[in-house]
């Protein structure tokens, strides 16, 4: 299997060299040039399959001729046993016809266990083989920054360094982060919101020297492959208990960076039939704006109960734009950079958004909407939904096509990680889990820093380990 930037003026890459690399030379992110089908027949052979079997079936072929089959099965193996649930990931009915996917069985409680559990993994396996350290450089809005670190911690050969907006993630959260003991382990919590952390990982991506050329940054965020790639697995999972491939499904993704959806959109392009994909938002809506207006304009971004999708700019949204531009690499690099100036009010081709709105919908669901449905979930079921999953409930029920078709919401996170939202809803916030119960009388240790880049790089390069 070989890599393609977006841009079309990268170097292609094999599956380790992706893992290993962030953002692409020429500021795309990396796709696989072919990707790999597989036939109704096929697909459903594997109904039966436990999860970790699944799994290796669905990722072995972007894998392949990188990481040895039976390596990559010890590997899923070892993941998916840490989960909480053994379904790993299990389908909760909220009404006919109509379900929540829990993701958040993992050790960090949120769907981005599912991939960095197994990027750490992956890591291992080829720094130890290549003799290699590497610089870990992560900004998260709340969830992929515990995670990675979970996900990592154990890593022989990493410096982590994770950058989160200082006081815009929730307490738990910011805890799961910053109670990780370990000398390699930094959270810096930037004077700014997501976004400007995001700006400088990338800006760090594209030059390097900062890191005086001793060693290479490694993405956690989903510009990484290696997070798309392990997120395909659940929406094969969830639809073959649906009874996929005889049966259709559908799915709403609560959506920040993209990334989460964008892994449903592969899913369909290898051969699962999924008849819908919602994009829900909160009120941070550019994607919204967007497919629903054809105008793509970044606003300052707002800070609301639904923390982990206070995202401006959605990294992974050039992946899709990259088939809606029919893999022209130079035109789409154009289009990129008239949106990355955030200056403009940016549209596209009528007949490409046309070809995104046959699978595409979306919805921007205010805070308000967002506790009157974790409200009416409650009253109808009992079950409490997380926020950011009432935001995707509340988009699956405006924007659903067909009520004979399955519609899965994809539960992106606990809502014991959401203390604010769950008592605006008038609800008791649930108890730790067992592994968790005492991180709020845990020692905390971050950094705070000005959202400059010098300032931040100049901290990586000072605290990175050296041989
Ligand atoms: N929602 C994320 C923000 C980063 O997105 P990612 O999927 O690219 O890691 C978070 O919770 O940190």
């Amino acid at each position: 299997m070989k890599y393609i930037s977006t841009r079309g003026n990268a170097p292609e890459l094999t599956f380790e060299e992706v893992l290993l690399t962030g953002l692409a030379a020429d500021g795309g992110l990396y796709v696989p040039k072919e990707v790999p089908t597989f036939s109704a027949e096929e697909i459903a052979s594997w109904r039966d399959l436990p999860y970790t079997e699944l799994a290796h079936k669905v990722l072995y072929p972007f894998v392949e001729g990188c990481v040895d089959s039976a390596a990559l099965k010890t590997m899923l193996d070892e993941v998916y046993s840490g989960f909480g649930h053994k379904a790993v990931a299990p389908l909760q009915q909220i009404d006919h016809n109509e379900y929540v996917l829990e993701l958040f069985q993992g050790p960090t409680l949120a769907f981005k266990d599912f991939a960095l559990q197994l990027l750490g993994r992956l890591l291992d396996y080829v720094l130890e083989r290549r003799h290699e350290k590497v610089v870990i450089m992560g900004a998260t809005s709340g969830d992929t920054g515990s995670a990675a670190i979970e996900g990592t911690k154990a890593c022989r050969n990493v410096d982590i360094f994770i950058l989160h907006p200082h006081g815009k993630v929730s307490d738990v959260q910011r805890r799961q982060m910053t109670t990780v003991v370990g000398d390699n382990i930094h959270n810096i919590a930037i004077e700014g919101n997501f976004d400007d952390a995001q700006d400088m990982v990338k800006a760090s991506f594209g030059d390097q020297s900062f890191l005086r050329g001793e060693r290479k940054l490694v993405a956690v965020n989903s510009i990484n492959w290696a997070r798309i790639m392990a997120q395909i697995v659940y929406y094969f999972y969830s639809a073959l208990n649906l009874g996929a491939p005889e049966r259709a499904v559908a799915y709403s993704v609560p959506t920040g960076n993209f990334g989460d959806i964008f892994a449903g959109y592969m899913a369909k392009k290898m051969g699962l039939p999924i008849e819908q994909l919602i994009i829900a938002t909160n009120s941070n809506d550019v994607l919204h704006r967007f497919m629903s207006k054809n105008q793509y304009e970044v606003r300052p971004l707002k800070h609301t109960i639904t923390p982990s999708m206070d995202i401006a700019v959605s990294s992974n949204f050039e992946r899709l734009l990259f088939d809606l531009y029919d893999h022209d690499g130079p035109a789409l690099a154009e289009l990129m950079a008239r949106m990355n100036a955030k200056q403009d009010i940016v549209t596209l081709d009528e007949d490409k958004l046309a070809k995104a709105r046959e699978l595409f919908d979306s919805q921007a669901v205010d805070e308000n909407e967002t506790i009157a449905t974790m409200q009416q979930v409650y009253d109808e079921t009992g079950y409490l939904l997380d926020p950011h999953t009432a935001v995707g409930v509340k988009a699956a029920r405006d924007c659903r096509r067909n009520q004979q078709i399955p519609m899965i919401t994809l539960g992106t996170a606990h809502p014991v990680k959401f203390e604010e939202a769950v008592k605006r809803a008038g609800f008791d916030v649930p108890a730790l889990p067992h592994h968790l119960a005492d991180l709020m009388e845990r020692e905390e240790k971050l950094d705070v820093l000005p959202a400059e880049l010098a300032t931040v790089q100049g901290f990586i390069a000072e605290k990175t380990f050296h041989d």
